[in-house]
């Protein structure tokens, strides 16, 4: 049986991962927390596979561990910036490796449909994305909403969606728009577990297309299905996608 270790096991996603996981039927390797009570390297060497939704600070290590011990290795972390993608991008030359910032099934959908509509909409259409999250959250904007621009950016004809918005962060106030510019706007309050709205907005109409995540259930069990399908016997190292599990690539 494929047992899973999870980095963060105290936190809101570390315990839901451990939910979805038992409800499965997947054996736990073990967990982590800040305090470092558990050696990162010893779970490493324990797990089949490894899950980290912990945060940007953290990464380095974790990767560490994660190939030395040849454990693949789902990062759900959010809040990343370029030189944490180059650590990833390493590690994944040596073990199989997915980092996203959805693992729902519906997010990972939505992708395809916002880029399909910023293709077929073209230039002419405005797209702003609107995100809300519970009161704990710590980065803006989410990771999904850079995500769902990616996909406009990928849909309007750019060849690295990401390379756009990394470094496009959120603008604000009445400045006018930049041509091109995908713009974000992030609302935190409540408990409110993850809602995402892409507005294509032109002359007299608008196009809103949206996901709501109703618990941090649908995560887990999507951070679930990447671990077992990570762990397959015979995944060649890499750097795969939530589209490479759920068959949507
Ligand atoms: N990809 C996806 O689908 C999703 C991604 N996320 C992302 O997952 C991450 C975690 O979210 P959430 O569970 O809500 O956050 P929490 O704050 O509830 O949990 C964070 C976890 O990380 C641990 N941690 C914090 N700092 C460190 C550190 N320096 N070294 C090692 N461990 C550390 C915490 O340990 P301790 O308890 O000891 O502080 C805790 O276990 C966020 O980046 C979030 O955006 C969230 C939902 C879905
Ligand atoms: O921190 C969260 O809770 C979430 N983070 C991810 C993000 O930043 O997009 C995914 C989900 O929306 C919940």
């Amino acid at each position: 049986m494929t047992a899973i270790g999870i980095l963060g096991g105290t936190g809101r996603m570390g315990r839901a991962i451990a939910d979805a996981a038992t409800a499965a039927g997947v054996a736990i390797a073990g967990t982590t927390a800040r305090d470092g009570t558990t050696s990162i390297a010893t779970l490493a060497g324990a797990a089949d596979v490894l899950v980290d939704f912990t945060t940007p600070d953290a990464l380095a290590g974790h990767l560490d561990a994660a190939v030395a011990a040849g454990t693949p290795l789902i990062i759900g972390t959010t809040g990343l910036l370029p030189d944490h993608h180059a650590l990833i991008d390493a590690a994944a030359a040596r073990i199989p490796l997915i980092q996203t910032y959805n693992t729902s099934l519906g997010v990972n959908l939505l992708r395809g449909l916002v880029e399909e509509a910023a293709r077929r909409l073209g230039p002419d259409w405005d797209i702003d994305i609107v995100e809300m999250h519970h009161r704990h959250k710590l980065d803006t904007p989410s990771g999904t909403a850079l995500l769902l621009g990616a996909s406009a950016n990928i849909g309007r004809g750019a060849a690295d969606g990401h390379a756009l918005n990394r470094f496009d962060r959120m603008q604000d106030g009445p400045h006018g728009r930049e041509e091109g510019g995908i713009y974000y706007a992030s609302l935190r309050g409540g408990s409110v577990a993850g809602d995402h709205q892409v507005i294509f907005a032109t002359d007299g109409e608008r196009i809103e297309l949206g996901h709501r995540a109703e618990s941090r259930a649908i995560f887990a069990k999507g951070a679930v299905k990447a671990a077992l399908w990570l762990a397959e016997p015979g995944r060649a190292p890499g750097r795969y996608t939530m589209a490479d599990v759920l068959g949507l690539a």
